[in-house]
């Protein structure tokens, strides 16, 4: 069974966001082992852009650090690559035929991330050429995982 881990900045605030991330969490569990662990954003103590780069880079540390050489890295940015759901469920097919079997998603904090965490994906992916809170980007990924699943399967949810 092919695992996904979700590294993100922060937590999820907003107690209905917690909830369908934890009902797309449950649906996808007979597909997948998924888990997603959480770091603290870094202190922002003022807005000069050299503090903000500064915690954005201590983010992408924590992100990126140990994050093994087999695993096939995917890092959610506004400016990746769009892909159709149907392309998702094609990494995700390949990676449960041919391995890796560790898909690793990348999520920024409120900052986004840095340009060093940027390169160390597989792929840069884009959700939308729109900005979304890091809640609901978490979200989005979580509902195109279990679209992916149903894909795969040939399950009646993907139209
Ligand atoms: C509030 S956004 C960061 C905003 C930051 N100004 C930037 O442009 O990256 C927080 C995180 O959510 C994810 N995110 C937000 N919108 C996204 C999109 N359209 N596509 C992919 N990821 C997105 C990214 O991982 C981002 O680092």
């Amino acid at each position: 069974m092919v695992r996904i881990r979700i590294r993100a900045i922060g937590k999820i605030k907003e107690s209905f966001i917690r909830d369908a991330i934890a009902d797309y969490a449950k649906r996808m569990c007979s597909f997948c082992q998924v888990e997603c662990i959480e770091y603290p954003e870094a202190p922002v103590p003022d807005t000069h852009p050299s503090t903000i780069e500064m915690a954005c880079v201590s983010e992408g540390e924590k992100l990126c650090s140990g994050i093994d050489s087999l695993d096939y890295v995917i890092i959610l940015d506004r400016t990746g690559k769009q892909v159709s759901s149907e392309g998702l469920a094609e990494v995700i097919r390949r990676c449960e035929i041919e391995g890796p079997y560790q898909l690793v998603f990348i999520i920024g904090g409120p900052h986004g991330l840095s340009k060093d965490c940027l390169q160390k994906g597989n792929i840069i992916l884009s959700l939308s050429a729109m900005t979304f809170p890091h809640q609901i980007a978490r979200l989005l990924l979580y509902e195109q995982l279990y679209r992916a699943f149903t894909i795969i399967r040939g399950l009646p949810y993907h139209r």
